[in-house]
């Protein structure tokens, strides 16, 4: 059913979500992404986001939201039929429902390392081992022609939000975090300089550049054939690091991946 497209309406999801969590998918794979890429982890994926990148790869998620609503418990009990001490909430924007701080804590109870992929807009004060923050660039907001579902109608709220530079330094300051920028060409790496520096300034501890990621854009194994080189040329240019998409390029597109 469709959930919580955004936290400003008073809709039924959000109204609900003070009970549960909109999940959209629940899986084990090997993050395929940042500085535990590799590590067997339990995925779990909810719905609805604030912003609207035009290339989001979890569209029913953002553009579209879909999900079935569970409660804290029941998705401790999923988690745990999986064989992995680690877990991934992802989304969507995990951030802008309340339950996702308590199910951070309940998963912290139970002794597994947490993950949590966000777009860095939204703080929180949850037991998270990584923060996992992808600052969104100008180069994903859903102009007119790239909109993926209408006529640009999300570009201005998407541009209002995508950047707090003091919630990205509070990330930094109380959590373990990576940032990790989509890249979809060399005219993103002036903002990426800019951006690593205006949080540097504003963080009153040390950003390192291993800690800043350059991800190539890409859905799928053949458009990440076109982007990684690049993006790795880049993160060798600049002193940043570079990361994969594995399970992109293990799994392509499939879903539960
Ligand atoms: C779907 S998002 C969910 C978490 C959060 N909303 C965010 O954007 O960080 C998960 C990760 O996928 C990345 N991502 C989404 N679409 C992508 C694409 N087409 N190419 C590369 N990375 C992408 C995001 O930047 C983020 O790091
Ligand atoms: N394997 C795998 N690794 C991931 N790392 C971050 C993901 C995400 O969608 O947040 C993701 C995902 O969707 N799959
Ligand atoms: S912030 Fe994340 S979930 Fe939201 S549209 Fe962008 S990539 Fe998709
Ligand atoms: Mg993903």
């Amino acid at each position: 059913m469709p959930v919580a497209s955004d936290t400003d309406g008073l809709d039924e999801a959000v109204e609900r979500s003070a009970d549960a969590l909109p999940i959209n998918e629940l899986f084990c794979s090997l993050q395929g992404e940042g500085q535990l890429a590799g590590v067997p982890s339990v995925f779990v994926r909810t719905s609805g986001c604030n912003l609207r990148c035009w290339f989001c790869d979890s569209y029913h998620t953002s553009w579209e939201p879909t999900g079935d609503w569970y409660g804290v418990d029941d998705i401790v009990t999923a988690v745990a039929e999986y064989d992995a001490d680690h877990v991934v909430l992802t989304g969507g924007e995990p951030l802008v429902h309340e339950k996702s701080v308590d199910l951070l804590e309940a998963l912290a109870d139970r002794g597994y390392h947490t993950t949590v992929e966000t777009n860095g807009t939204i703080p929180v004060d949850a037991p998270i081992d990584l923060a996992s923050v992808s600052p969104k660039l100008e180069s994903s907001t859903p102009t007119p022609e790239r909109d993926p579902k209408g006529d640009g109608e999300w570009a201005k709220r998407h541009e209002d939000r995508r950047l707090d530079v003091d919630v990205l330094a509070g990330f930094v300051e109380r959590y373990d975090t990576q940032l990790k920028f989509v890249v979809t060409g060399p005219e993103d790496m002036a903002e990426i300089e800019a951006l690593v520096d205006d949080v540097r300034g504003a963080a009153d501890v040390p950003v390192p550049d291993e800690a800043v990621l350059l991800m190539p854009e890409g859905q799928t194994r053949d458009q990440l054939d076109e982007s990684r080189r690049v993006v790795a040329d880049l993160a060798l240019e600049y002193g940043y690091r570079y990361t994969p998409r594995l399970h992109v390029d293990l799994w392509n597109d499939a879903p539960g991946t």
